[in-house]
């Protein structure tokens, strides 16, 4: 049977339209959500990743702060940039687009912003409620990610999930969000043994290792879940994922295609925390 594509690009749509309707609702209590968005440098793709949320934050009635700063800009310049907007009353969500230039230190900037401000969820004090299970701000492509599943009416109760990939942004959370929810789940790398055996247990095999298509279509598990974060730049204009997609596709009883697939999730579960940020905010005044 074929598989089902999981159109990511659809369930964003509707993820987007539900934030809206809350937005204007907040907006009639005097609330209009904020969020800032800085990029440092040219990166082409992280420009155009910027000018999308930008856009949708706009589309959706929340307030929008942008910061584009010169590749020159100091760790300091930027610092004192994530200070004002901590302080800003409204900005209820701060994201850094990512990767930063070189000189400046990653980890020390996502550590200066406000942890109920991180709209991202990678501050390690939110990053350490996930690990424990508490409610926070959910990094937005794991959390595209169960909102994907949830879509298609998936249970991950006793399930075998493997993650392939075990960065800070996907792998590691994400295969804690599936282990909240009662999966099984065992997280694969560079030196894992026998990858494609592992992979052949999944019933949902999560591939976030950044290397176009690793994972091949004979790895996967008829009737297996496939979710491909992996978006690849092959020549010119191709973007492919980290899966062998026809194949795997043939195999699959779902599959998230690229593109198309897990990349419009993530910023509209961007918007989606910042949104729970101001209603957090609403709650706590
Ligand atoms: N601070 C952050 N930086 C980065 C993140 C992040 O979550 N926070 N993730 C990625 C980039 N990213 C959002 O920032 C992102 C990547 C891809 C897409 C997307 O919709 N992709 C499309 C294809 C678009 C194209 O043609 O290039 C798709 O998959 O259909 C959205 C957001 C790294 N940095």
């Amino acid at each position: 049977m074929a598989a089902q594509i999981i159109d990511g690009k659809a369930i964003a749509a509707k993820v987007r339209e539900r934030i809206g309707s809350t937005v204007s609702t907040l907006k009639e209590q005097g609330i209009t959500p904020g969020l800032a968005v800085v990029l440092v440098g040219d990166d082409p793709a992280s420009r155009v990743y910027v000018g999308m949320k930008k856009k949708m934050c706009i589309e959706l009635g929340m307030y929008s702060a942008d910061h584009e700063l010169p590749s020159t800009t100091t760790e300091a310049e930027l610092l004192a940039l994530i200070g004002q907007l901590n302080a800003d009353s409204r900005v209820h969500g701060i994201l850094v687009q990512l990767p930063l230039p070189d000189h400046i230190d990653t980890d020390k900037v996502l550590e200066a912003i406000s942890p109920d401000k991180d709209a991202d969820g990678f501050h390690p004090y939110n990053v350490g409620r996930l690990m424990i299970g508490k409610p926070t701000f959910q990094p937005c492509t794991p959390y595209g990610v169960m909102v994907m599943l949830d879509e298609i009416g998936y249970d991950l109760k006793g399930k075998e999930v493997v993650v392939v990939g075990r960065s800070n942004i996907v792998g590691k959370p994400v295969a804690l969000m599936c282990l909240s929810r009662h999966a099984t789940v065992t997280i694969c790398h560079s030196r894992t043994k026998d990858l494609p055996d592992v992979v052949r247990r999944a019933d949902v095999v999560i591939a976030a290792v950044g290397k176009a298509e690793m994972v091949k279509g004979d790895w996967i598990k008829p009737g297996a879940v496939v979710i491909d974060v992996g978006i690849n730049r092959v020549g010119e204009k191709k973007l492919v994922g980290d899966v062998e997609y026809a194949a795997a596709a043939e195999r699959a009883s779902a599959i998230t295609p690229v593109p198309g697939g897990v990349g419009p999730m993530t910023i509209a579960m961007l918007l989606q925390n910042t949104l729970e940020s101001a209603q957090r905010k609403v709650k706590t005044v």
